[in-house]
Formats: C-alpha cells, sequence, structure tokens
C-alpha cells in the first residue's frame, strides 16, 4: 500500500476515541565512531494513550524523551519499531492529509507569497483555483493576515512566518493538528498572542490538537490533558488533565490558583530526580543535561 493511505481492512471500533495510540515502541541504531556494531537506543516505550475529537493534549517531557520522534509516528513520517495509531479507526500508515503539521521552524516555502503558501495543500488536493483562493482568504483572515497576502516569507516577522504555518495547515481542512513546539522560536510577548490566537481558532475550528513543548506554563495554558513523558526509553508517567475553565483568553487563568496547582504537578513529575537517575543507570545521558533542561523551563 502507498505511503499515506488508510488501510480499512484494519478499521476497528475506537469508542469516543479520535485517536488511539496502542504500545508504540521506537527503537534507533545508534552507529559507533570505532567501527563496532550499532548499539540499539529505545527512544520510545510501549506508549498508550487515546485522545477525544476536539480535545487538545499537549505533551511535555525533558530534552531527548522522544516528544518529536512521537510526534513523527503519528504523522506518518516514520514508522514505530512497535504499535500501531488508529485515527477514527484507520491504522496509520503514512503521511496523510487527514493530519496537518506545524513545526518550530515554520517550513514556509520562501519562493510562495502568502497566499500560495496556504493554498499549497489545496492544490495538492486539485482545488480549484477560485475556490482556493476563496479559502485561503479565509484561513488569512483566521490568523489575521489580511492584507499580508502578497508577501514573501523573508518580509515576515517569526510571529507572522508561524501563522501562515498555521493557516497553512489548517486550509486543507485536516482532522487533527500536530504541532511541534510551533512557538518555540519567537519572543514571550508574541508567543502569549500566538497561544491565544491559537486557541480561539480551536475554537472556532474544533480540531483535535496534538501539541509538543517544552513549557509547561504553555502545555497548561492549552490543553486539556497533559501528557508527561520521562526519558530513556521515553514513557508516560502521567497524564495529567488541566481542569481549567475555557474560554482561558478572555480571563487571567495564568494568575489563578488552579492553574498553578497543575503547573507545580507537572514540574514534580519532570523533576523527579531519583526517577533519572534511577534510569540514566541503565541507558542514557548525563544526568546534568536532564536536569538541567528542567531549570530552563
Ligand atoms: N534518526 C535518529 N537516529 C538515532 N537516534 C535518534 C534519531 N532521532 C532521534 N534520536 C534520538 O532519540 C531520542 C529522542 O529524540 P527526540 O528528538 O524525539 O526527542 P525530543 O523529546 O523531541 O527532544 P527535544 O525536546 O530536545 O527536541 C534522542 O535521544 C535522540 O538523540
Amino acid at each position: 500500500m502507498a505511503a499515506g493511505q488508510s488501510d480499512t481492512s484494519e478499521r476497528r471500533e475506537t469508542d469516543e476515541s479520535k485517536i488511539i495510540l496502542e504500545n508504540i515502541s521506537q527503537v534507533y541504531r545508534r552507529k559507533k565512531s570505532n567501527g563496532e556494531v550499532p548499539s540499539e537506543f529505545t527512544a520510545l516505550s510501549n506508549i498508550n494513550m487515546k485522545v477525544k475529537k476536539g480535545e487538545f493534549v499537549a505533551i511535555v517531557g525533558p530534552s531527548g524523551c522522544g516528544k518529536s520522534t512521537l510526534l513523527d509516528i503519528l504523522a506518518g513520517l516514520t514508522r514505530p519499531a512497535s504499535g500501531e495509531i488508529h485515527i477514527d479507526g484507520k491504522k496509520i500508515t503514512g503521511p496523510a492529509l487527514d493530519r496537518g503539521i506545524v513545526l518550530q521552524g515554520y517550513a514556509l516555502f520562501p519562493w510562495r507569497t502568502v497566499r500560495r503558501n496556504v493554498e499549497f495543500g489545496l492544490e495538492v488536493k486539485n482545488v480549484p483555483k477560485e475556490e482556493r483562493k476563496d479559502i485561503s482568504q479565509h484561513f488569512i483572515r483566521l490568523v489575521g493576515l489580511d492584507g499580508f497576502e502578497n508577501r514573501y516569507p523573508l518580509e515576515l516577522s517569526g510571529g507572522m512566518k508561524q501563522r501562515v504555518a498555521i493557516a497553512r495547515a489548517l486550509a486543507y481542512d485536516p482532522e487533527v493538528l500536530l504541532m511541534d513546539e510551533p512557538f518555540a522560536a519567537v519572543d514571550a510577548q508574541t508567543r502569549e498572542t500566538l497561544q491565544d490566537e491559537l486557541l480561539r481558532i480551536w475554537d472556532e475550528t474544533k480540531k483535535t490538537i496534538i501539541f509538543v513543548t517544552h513549557s509547561i506554563d504553555e502545555a497548561v495554558y492549552l490543553a486539556d490533558r497533559v501528557a508527561v513523558l520521562t526519558t530513556n526509553p521515553g514513557t508516560i508517567r502521567e497524564i495529567v488533565a488541566t481542569n481549567l475553565p475555557r474560554p482561558r483568553y478572555k480571563s487571567d487563568i495564568r494568575s489563578s490558583a488552579e492553574f498553578s496547582w497543575t503547573r507545580h504537578k507537572i514540574k514534580e513529575l519532570l523533576q523527579d530526580k531519583n526517577d533519572i537517575i534511577e534510569r540514566k543507570q541503565v541507558n542514557g545521558p548525563p544526568v546534568a543535561d536532564v536536569i538541567s533542561t528542567f531549570a530552563s523551563i
């Protein structure tokens, strides 16, 4: 079967879940500089999670715990060593337009204008030109870039580029939005603005979102649930429900006691140094590296 096709023979009942991750593991082979046989490294082990339609799930964890690896598998860009992912009961076998991807580095086409970047997925879908223009205009307006349709990426700020990337991912109407550190490259103020815009867009479009971030605050502010990963190998330590009222962008939720409590709980889960040290003795990067990651969160 070609990459991106859905394997309908494997359709299965999915209760209420939009996405089901079952026993996902990933193993990489690492070359050795001295010419010895490459060693195997387990990046992810036994990841199980269910995500409801329209849910916003954030994934946090220390550097190297496998967040991007998991998102790549969800996107169908790489296959897991074992396990399966089903979306609406269909097994993922490759990339497809039911999933939109937004990455940290924008990944815009520099030779295309804002409009033509946003229209890219629609061209792949063979949407007629006039319809493409209407759809792209709708999403350009949704992300607040009215008037910038004919600019090139080089002429835009980091925040504007990320808005284009979001509009491009939404324009071909994917069911699921996969976001890997999308706001990591912008300044703190722009980051908060983009977080609010994402929540507003999510309200309007009802997409199911999986959002990888290093920032606990960002995860708690945005998500319904936060999956906390630990490292070596990457496993889900706990999935924490944020239980904060919505819409969050209309209130000062970051100052609430519930916000602080949830933030603290996740930080504690991540800072369980005993656990990190125990795991490090088996296989992993220097403990100091792992702990210093948390210091900057
Ligand atoms: N293609 C690859 N070959 C070998 N090892 C890899 C490969 N890709 C990732 N890894 C390793 O797998 C582990 C998980 O990497 P991954 O990029 O998924 O982590 P991450 O949690 O996203 O990290 P960060 O937060 O720093 O972006 C790391 O130890 C990384 O070095």
